[in-house]
């Protein structure tokens, strides 16, 4: 059987965690491409030297030219700039606006058909350009939104409550960014136990409140830089839902036309994640805070995407 092929751009720290993750899960080939020179290369060799322990059975690639990405399935997009302490990720928007449309335009031309996922900041701005430059359909271009915050969120409820994460369900929607990620703490359970039933109201808060902050918090613990052992492994859980058409429910980034009320906007809500990308969005009943918290997310959004020209 012919293996998927997954194109990484941008070999820094989260681009190098994905293909990490991949190769544990003997997942796909994989490409790495970087503009430094040596680094993809030194990558993807140092990573090829794992995979008798990794089981990989594959092949590993490090590039600085497209050539090599051609008819990748996937296309991650994790080349960009991260912040430092003091930063927003807005504060990336024009720097990485402009490495986003270079690389969709570049790996457009190797891999029209591939489904693209973008993790570069600030995420759900970065998607919205992914797809208008794309000219591929909506259900190909997925962004890395909501996702890792509801991660974070089922690991802190996992350590107050005392269980194991794997057992725990709990989903993050809106803006990747501390005031426009909307937390569905109504919808928390423990194996279909509400949390609510669990853990006091102090707790949720403060639970809560760490989710918002926490790409943040990693960063001033990390000083020079942010995140990427958790963005890695929700991108791999990501990519090898849709390589192996799991139909599994994540909050992804997806330009939105009407769902929820919102149109021409990119923000993270449920999707079912399958062969060929998004192959669902789904609409759940909101309270009336929870869609007042969404669209002004989107307002958010749409503020960031009119300061750039599309
Ligand atoms: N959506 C999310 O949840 C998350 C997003 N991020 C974002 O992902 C991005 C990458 O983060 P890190 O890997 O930590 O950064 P990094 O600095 O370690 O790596 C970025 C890489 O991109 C490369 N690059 C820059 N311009 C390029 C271009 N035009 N073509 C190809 N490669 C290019 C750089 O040479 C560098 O190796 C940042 O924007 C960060 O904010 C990081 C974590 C989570
Ligand atoms: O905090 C950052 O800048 C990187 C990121 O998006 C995260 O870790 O959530």
């Amino acid at each position: 059987m012919k293996r998927h092929k997954v194109s990484i751009i941008g070999a820094g720290a989260v681009g190098a965690i994905v293909a990490q993750n991949l190769a544990q899960r003997d997942a796909a080939d994989i490409v790495l491409l970087d503009v430094a020179e040596g680094i993809p290369q030194g990558k993807a060799l140092d990573l090829l030297h794992a995979s008798p322990i990794y089981k990989f059975h594959g092949v590993i690639e490090g590039t600085n030219d497209y050539t090599s990405t051609v008819d990748s399935n996937i296309v991650v997009i994790t080349a960009g700039m991260p912040r430092k302490p003091g930063m927003s990720r807005k504060d990336l928007l024009s720097t990485n606006v402009n490495i986003t449309r270079n690389v969709v335009h570049e790996a457009m031309k190797y891999s029209p058909e591939a489904v693209i996922m973008v993790v570069a900041n600030p995420v759900d701005v970065l998607t919205h350009i992914a797809y208008k430059k794309s000219g591929l359909p909506r259900n190909r271009v997925i962004g890395l939104s909501g996702t890792l915050d509801s991660i974070r969120l089922q690991s802190f409820i996992a350590q107050a409550v005392g269980v194991s994460a794997e057992d725990v369900m709990a989903m993050v929607i809106g803006a990747h960014g501390k005031d426009n990620m909307l937390p569905l703490m109504r919808l928390a359970n423990v194996c279909g136990i509400p949390v609510k039933e669990l853990l006091d109201e102090e707790t949720l808060e403060k639970i809560e409140k760490r989710t918002r902050e926490a790409g943040a918090e990693v960063v001033s613990l990390l000083k020079t830089r942010s995140a990427f052992y958790g963005p890695g492994a929700i991108v791999a859980e990501m990519i090898e839902a849709i390589l192996k058409d799991r139909n599994k429910v994540f909050p992804a980034a997806v330009f939105l036309t009407g769902e929820y009320g919102i149109q021409d906007c990119t923000l993270a809500v449920p999707v079912i994640l399958g062969k060929n990308g998004i192959k669902k969005i789904l609409e759940i009943n909101l309270t009336e805070e929870e869609k007042a918290s969404l669209h002004a997310a989107a307002q958010a959004v749409k503020e960031m995407l009119a300061s750039i020209e599309l």
